[in-house]
């Protein structure tokens, strides 16, 4: 099921440092939307409270219909059906690369044999099938990346969540793991917030830029499939 995400009035603060300003944001169903601006404009604590990693100060937040955060309250994570990516990959040293794309799936107790299919199907669709077996130590950043990638989409959540995942990468692989990002992203049709300082990024795999500026949405641009403005 396809959802939206509905921003009424979100306001953040850091004691006296106001972080986000009474934030009004609608997302569509299935639209990938950058989260775009400069370091400290509180881009990543805008996708926290989306993630449930943290509760607003004032305002609500809706998945859908239904009410996931509001002043003072805040739904787990593991209760909001999302996949996340972050810049430091965030896997377990411990597990296998299949063990670790197949963790969503134990919390939420899908059965073995589904489980072993939709892991195949996950590490298929980031190109890692022959990884299985690894232990996270034993590849390249844009391979960890992937990993996780997978281990975000595997259990098919309704909002995907991205926070700068090309970042430490080097600029060659950034390009085509973005471009590769992009075509997945459309092939699943999930509801994403990707939050990036890179311009460029942002249009290769969003249809929206939502520019923020310490703390308010500055500016909100469509953009066309070409990554043109419309
Ligand atoms: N734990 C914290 N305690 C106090 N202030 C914080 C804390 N975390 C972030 N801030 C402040 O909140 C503001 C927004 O931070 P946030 O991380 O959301 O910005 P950002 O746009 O994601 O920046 P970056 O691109 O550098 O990650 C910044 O001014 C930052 O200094």
């Amino acid at each position: 099921m396809l959802t939206s995400i509905t921003l009424n009035g979100v306001s953040y603060a850091f004691g006296a440092n106001t972080v986000l300003n009474q934030i009004d944001l609608h997302i569509e169903p299935g639209s990938v939307v950058a989260l775009l601006g400069p370091s400290g404009c509180g881009k990543s604590t805008l996708l926290r409270l989306l993630a449930g990693l943290t509760e607003p100060a004032n305002g609500e937040i809706h998945f859908a219909d239904r009410l996931v955060a509001k002043s003072g309250w805040s739904l787990p994570p593991q209760a909001r059906d999302i996949g996340m990516v972050f810049q430091d990959y965030a896997l377990w040293p411990h597990m296998t690369v299949a063990q670790n794309v197949m963790f969503p799936l134990k919390m939420r107790n899908v059965a073995r044999s589904e489980r072993e299919n939709r892991v195949a199907q996950a590490l298929s669709r980031v190109g890692l099938s022959e990884f299985a077996g690894r232990k996270p130590a034993g590849l390249s950043g844009g391979q960890q990346q992937r990993v996780a990638l997978a281990r975000a989409i595997v259990a098919e959540p309704r909002v995907l969540l991205f926070d700068e995942p090309l970042s430490n990468l080097d600029s060659e692989l950034r390009e085509s793991l973005c471009q590769e990002m992009a075509t997945l992203l459309r092939q699943l049709g999930t509801t994403a917030v990707y939050v990036t300082h890179d311009r460029r990024e942002a249009e290769i795999l969003a249809d929206r830029i939502v520019h923020l500026s310490a703390g308010s949405i500055a500016a909100d641009r469509l953009i066309s499939t070409s990554g043109e403005y419309a």
